[in-house]
């Protein structure tokens, strides 16, 4: 007797192959292989590009970023080694529990996504600037980045799915 699947997982019958899959109804995603409770967001189907990611994050603007603007400043002076103080300090009220990224985003981030604490939504590979991509698929779901350096300026990711 198979073990019972997960939550939110459910079996479905691949045409194409004459074969189950197995179908998340939360995040979307499809594997082959009969799903434990450990199955991971980045598992693959067909064992090639990994699947959707998603992502909330705080970004720190400076001088240098591509586009020295946002929402809460039509003109960012500020320079690279004083956002790397700045989201620095956030990072660590984020570790100690003080506050939680989507809050803190809301508030502070230079990222239109601010209005929604911060969150990206859903994307896949290409989708995101190279670095902020890499840093994201490296993360475990729930696991806040170290500082990530885009050409956007400075990051806090956390992986939500
Ligand atoms: O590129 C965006 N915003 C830029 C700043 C920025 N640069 C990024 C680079 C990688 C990931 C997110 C990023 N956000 C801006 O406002 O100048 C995006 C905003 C939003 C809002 C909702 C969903 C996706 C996105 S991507």
């Amino acid at each position: 007797m198979a073990k019972p699947l997960p939550a939110d997982w459910e079996e479905r019958h691949s045409n194409s192959r004459g074969v189950p899959y197995y179908f998340n109804r939360t995040t979307g995603q499809s594997v082959w292989e009969r799903p434990t409770a450990s199955t991971s967001a980045s598992s693959t189907t067909t064992g090639g590009a990994p699947q959707k990611v998603r992502a909330s994050h705080l970004l720190v603007k400076h001088a240098e970023s591509r586009r020295p603007s946002s929402w809460k400043s039509p003109t960012i002076t500020r320079s690279k080694g004083e956002a790397r103080e700045i989201i620095t300090s956030f990072r660590e009220r984020i570790v100690s529990g003080e506050t939680d990224l989507p809050t803190l985003a809301k508030t502070e981030s230079d990222c239109s996504s601010a209005k929604q604490g911060g969150d990206l939504g859903f994307f896949g590979p290409k989708q995101m600037q190279k670095a902020f991509e890499d840093a994201t698929y490296a993360l475990q779901v729930g696991e806040l980045s170290s500082i990530v350096d885009s050409d956007s300026g400075l990051h806090l990711i956390l992986r939500t799915a």
